[in-house]
This record gives C-alpha cells, structure tokens and sequence, in this order.
C-alpha cells in the first residue's frame, strides 16, 4: 500500500495546532485480525465545527476505526490527524486535543463517580480548583449528583455511560470522538446529552459519534458517513447522503441484509 497523504496541510511536526485544519482527516486506515479484516481503507473528513455521525451495521469496523483515530489500537495501514496533528507520530500532542468515550472500555470503577471524574481531569494537569468546579458542572449537568459518592462499579449501564462522558468533556476537548453514546442511556439523560453535545458543537468542538440510531442521528448530526464491511460507502452532509429520503432508508439501501422472518417457523403461536 502507497503511503499515505493528507490532502490539506497537516502542519509542521512540531509547533502549535491548526485551528483552521479539520477536526479529523483519516487516510487509508486498515485493520486485519487474523483472517478478519475489520477496517478495509477508509478515508474520512471530519470538518472543525461539525458535528459528525458514523454508522455502520453491527460488525462493520465502527469501533475499530474510532480506536485506532484516537491512538488506542495501532493500525496496520493507514493515518489520523486531529487538527493537523498526526496521531501516530505525536500522539501526547494528539491525545491532548481529544476527549474519547470508547466503547466497552474498563473504567477505574472502585472509584466514586467525583472521584473517576476528578481523576481524569488531574491526568490532564489541570489544577484542583478548576478540576473540582467542572466536575461539579458535569455532575450537574448529567444528573449525576446525587450519585456522586458511589462506586462507578454499583453504577447502572447508562450512569456508567454518563461518567465516562464525563471524563471525556473535563478538559474541554477539541474534539470529542464518543462510541455509542446514546446506548442504555435514558431519553431524559441522553436528551441533556444532545443538548450538551449541541452547544459544546455550536461554541466550535468537534463531534464524531457512532450511533445505530438513524433517526438521532439525522436529527443531531450534519455529517455522516455510512460505514459497511470496514469500508465507507458515502459520506458527506446528512443532506447529500441520504437525498430525498430518510436517512434509514438510505442505509438499509446501501447497507442491504434486510432479512424476512421465513425461517422462523416453528416461532409462531398459531
Ligand atoms: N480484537 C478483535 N479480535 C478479532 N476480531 C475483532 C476484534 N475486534 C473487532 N473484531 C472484528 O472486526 C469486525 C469489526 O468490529 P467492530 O467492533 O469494529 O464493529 P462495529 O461496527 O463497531 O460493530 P457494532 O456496531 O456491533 O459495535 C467484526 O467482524 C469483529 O468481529
């Protein structure tokens, strides 16, 4: 495979971010496990200031490609940067841009709530006070409060998914990349989510995030890429992707494997 290229310029290799490059360029990612190849080649623009929705059916290399994005899974092929950042090259200089909820990761989960938050936020060598007054905010926020003294580990799923969006906004990110989100998480909590994702967008961060929800994700997002079988198959403004219909319709029409119940005889009752 040719190396590589970022068609806008990634910035010298050392110095200062660009704010005027894009939240995310991805070149030519490739992940084989085994006989497997999860991520085939994917190529993907995530403007500064978008707000961007990735999906993909169950399998297709979502979570692959957002870990190696973000420098937790070392790609076989293939180039990140964040705001011009090469992720793989600078990767403290990277990581520092980023707040990543990632799927199915373990928390430090016999700490309390405050106490993973506050935890997270002294790992990014912020001070004490600041650190005690935005976990204060966030707890509030995602209506953690009044849990705040348990363990992450007597956390329900969706609390879980709150703390560890938590952890992720303490050091006001440049750009956040959240796995699943919205998964297990209550309409209440994840509507107070969208309205914290919506204006964290609106005051210039970036969002990449998976969802298998169409319809939240047309609602929410002004980019999307449909990802199947490690490989993009549109990608663009939610408006250019899914044309004149809804967004659902567009990925099942891309995506295919609508599957008739025929087979399932023996489940009918009459
Ligand atoms: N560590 C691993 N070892 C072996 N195979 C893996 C590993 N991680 C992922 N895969 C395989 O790679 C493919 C892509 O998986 P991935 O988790 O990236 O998909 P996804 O789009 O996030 O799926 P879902 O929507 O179900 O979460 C799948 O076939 C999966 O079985």
């Amino acid at each position: 495979m040719s190396t590589p290229s970022m068609p806008l310029s990634p910035g010298p290799a050392v110095g200062p971010v660009f704010p005027d490059s894009p939240a995310l360029v991805i070149r030519g990612l490739a992940k084989r496990f085994g006989e497997k190849i999860a991520v085939n080649g994917v190529d993907l623009d995530v403007p500064a200031g978008s707000f961007y929705g990735l999906v993909g059916p169950n399998g297709a290399g979502k979570t692959t490609t957002l870990s190696m994005a973000t420098g937790l899974l070392r790609p076989d092929h293939g180039q990140v940067w964040v705001h011009g950042v090469d992720v793989w090259e600078r990767p403290l200089e990277a990581k520092k841009l980023m707040g990543i909820l990632p799927d199915g990761v373990r928390l430090f989960d016999r700490l309390t709530g405050e106490q993973l938050v506050t935890y997270a936020g002294l790992l990014r060598g912020m001070d004490r006070d600041t650190v005690a007054e935005r976990v204060a905010d966030l707890l509030r926020a995602l209506d953690l409060t009044a849990d705040a003294g348990t363990l992450v580990v007597d956390y329900s799923a969706g609390m879980t998914k709150k703390i560890a969006l938590a952890s992720a906004l303490i050091h006001a990110p440049s750009l956040l990349v959240l796995d699943e989100p919205f998964e297990s998480v209550d309409p209440v909590s994840a509507a107070n989510i969208r309205d914290i994702l919506k204006s964290y967008v609106s005051s210039g961060g970036s969002v990449i995030v998976s969802s298998h929800v169409m319809d939240l994700v047309q609602r929410m997002c002004d980019h999307v890429a449909v990802i199947a079988a490690g490989t993009v198959l549109a990608a663009g403004t939610v408006d250019e992707v899914r044309g004149d219909s809804s967004l659902e319709d567009r990925f099942v029409e891309l995506v295919g494997g609508r599957n008739t119940a025929e087979g399932l005889t023996w489940l009918r009752t009459s």
